[in-house]
């Protein structure tokens, strides 16, 4: 695929109301000339600076690759949906560069880097994530999705919560950034038909096998990422004994045993308040249901956070295993197919891939990636 030229990049941002454009200059100036030891993260579609603007102000400057045409689309998705909205747990967009090759996004800086970084970086953070912290972390993100997915219109669907695009800020308060999957979803419309795209071991299984995308795709993400804040693991960690491998498929079988306190992160010592962990742990089965109206909405969700809906065991039915529903497809013929999956990853070391069924030799990531199902052809 050609990249679209600057001119019309350009036309398309002027278009979009609240966007302010920087000058390269302005931005070479806040990053040091993109100094490496201004470098804070590297996602699929390019690098992230920090930097300082003239009046202060402290930035992330994320700047797309050059050659990524795939990351184009991204960006102006991300300034259509970003430009006119800011809530306290969304990353602040504060405008773009485009200047002859470059693509720039300019944020509100985040001081303490992703949950994927810290809670879940296996031992590289010097954060102690308490239960308050954590159960603050959980609430947070239920507010910004509820904020997308009902305050917003038209509402939003962010396509791709998971732990790298969680940020913390310096009161470890969450921020929700990475909007460049995200679906602009008109009241009138029951779902989108789309070409699925998000991160395996996030993805709703309805979604990612027939690519019928809901707000409900959001909330069973948000449900695996419930289990993991509360867990203190990823959703898929190998080095555990195969059994245990599968944070939601370990989630179900101890809930089914009546022990899913033994999910609770072993780090926190006991020192946690048991009824809200068990809440979380079940609101996390409650969002990963596999039926999508089972799902309640994210103002609900929310509700049962903070105690103001009671979580009754009644209402929680078995989780979508999207690998288990690979299995069975491949079971009924189809298996070959599966390996036709198309998968173009965001980023070069990314691959698809998670479960069983998923092609051979590849490797879990956090790499978000858009693909085409077998039923999306
Ligand atoms: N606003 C921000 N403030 C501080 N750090 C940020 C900000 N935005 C991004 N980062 C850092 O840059 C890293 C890369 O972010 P980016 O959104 O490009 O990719 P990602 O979400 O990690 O991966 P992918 O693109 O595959 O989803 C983040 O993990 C984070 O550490």
């Amino acid at each position: 695929m050609k990249a679209p030229n600057v001119k019309l990049i350009i036309t398309e941002v002027s278009g979009i109301q609240n966007t302010r454009l920087f000058t390269y200059n302005e931005l070479r100036d806040a990053t040091g000339n993109f100094r490496t030891s201004n470098k804070i993260g590297e996602g699929g579609f390019g690098v992230v600076y920090q930097g300082t603007l003239r009046d202060g102000t402290m930035v992330a400057v994320k700047v797309l690759s050059a050659d990524s045409t795939q990351g184009v689309r991204e960006f102006l998705t991300e300034i259509e949906v970003m430009a006119d909205i800011e809530h306290e747990n969304l990353v602040k967009l504060y405008g773009c560069c485009v200047e002859k090759k470059h693509r720039i996004l300019v944020y509100g800086y985040v001081e303490n880097n992703s949950i994927a970084q810290t809670l879940l970086g296996g031992g590289n953070n010097s954060i102690q994530f308490s239960w308050d912290t954590r159960s603050q972390i959980c609430i947070g993100v239920a507010k910004g999705l509820a904020f997308l997915h009902e305050e917003v219109r038209p509402h939003i669907v962010h396509r791709d919560i998971k732990p790298s695009n969680i940020l913390l800020d310096k009161n470890l308060m969450p921020k929700i950034s990475d909007f460049g999957l995200a679906k602009l979803f008109p009241d009138n419309l029951t779902h989108i038909s789309t070409c699925a795209a998000g991160t395996v071991g996030y993805l709703a299984p309805e979604y990612a096998i027939r690519a019928k995308l809901t707000r409900k795709a959001d909330i069973y993400s948000f449900g695996v990422l419930l289990l993991e804040i509360v867990s203190g693991r990823s959703h898929k960690d190998r080095r555990l004994p195969v059994a245990e491998q599968y944070l939601l498929e370990r989630a179900w079988d101890l809930y089914e045993k009546g022990e899913p306190v033994q999910l609770v992160d072993s780090s926190l010592n006991g020192d946690y308040n048991i009824e809200e962990a068990l809440r979380c742990l079940k609101i996390g089965l409650i969002c990963t249901q596999d039926m999508p109206k089972l799902r309640p909405p994210m103002s609900t969700v929310l509700k049962m956070l903070v105690g103001d809906i009671e979580v009754n065991d009644q209402e929680i039915t078995r989780p979508g295993f999207l690998s288990e529903l690979m299995c069975l497809k491949a079971d009924k013929g189809v298996k070959k197919n599966v390996k036709n999956w198309s998968c173009t990853a965001s980023a070069s070391t990314s691959k698809l891939g998670s479960s069983s069924s998923f092609p051979e030799n590849t490797d879990t990531s956090y790499n978000t990636m858009t693909f085409t199902s077998i039923y999306n052809r």
